[in-house]
């Protein structure tokens, strides 16, 4: 059986509510995906052996979410030759800019491709890791095709007073 193209990782359970919106976006454009909890400060052997063998097991792109001092996605960057997509939190204390500043003040060598705070960063971490895998896949490019047609359809002309 091969391996999901897409790994997301997440360094806490309690980021799952937002993660899940990625995993969501993956299904409706049926692309298979693993999540798994991966934290590089509570379980860092975990992230070593996921990330050296990422590559080897199948996956092309990661999807890694995490809020706070968010090291998780730098560090999967710097194990692994794969693309990472960091997903910053929406922590309570800072509202997700100390996840956000985290994940994108990469030093130049290691990026880490980094998406918006929460839940439209987890879906737009989705697309473009289907984009990724698009440019070597028909039917995902056609699923993606299709998936923002249907947006555009669903983007009313003019606004409508609430009830
Ligand atoms: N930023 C990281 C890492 C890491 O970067 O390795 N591991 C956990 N965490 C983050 O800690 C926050 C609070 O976690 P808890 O809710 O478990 O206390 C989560 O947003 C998680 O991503």
């Amino acid at each position: 059986m091969t391996a999901p193209p897409v790994a997301i990782i997440m360094g806490s359970q309690s980021d799952w509510d937002t993660m899940r919106h990625a995993a969501e976006t993956l299904d409706a454009l049926e692309v298979p995906f693993d999540a798994r909890i991966v934290s590089a400060h509570r379980t860092p052997e975990r992230l070593y052996a996921f990330a050296k063998g990422a590559k080897d097991h199948g996956f092309r792109v990661i999807i890694a979410g995490a809020g706070g001092a968010a090291h998780l996605p730098g560090m999967a960057a710097a194990l692994t030759p794969l693309p990472v997509l960091g997903v910053p939190m929406e922590s309570h204390a800072l509202r997700g800019v100390d996840s956000l500043h985290s994940i994108v003040q990469m030093p130049a060598g290691i990026p880490v491709g980094t998406l918006a705070i929460g839940k439209a960063g987890a879906i737009n971490a989705a697309l473009l890791a289907a984009s990724i895998l698009a440019l070597s896949d028909a039917a995902i490019a056609g699923r993606l095709e299709a998936w923002r047609a249907r947006q555009t359809a669903a983007v009313a002309e003019q606004p409508v007073s609430p009830a």
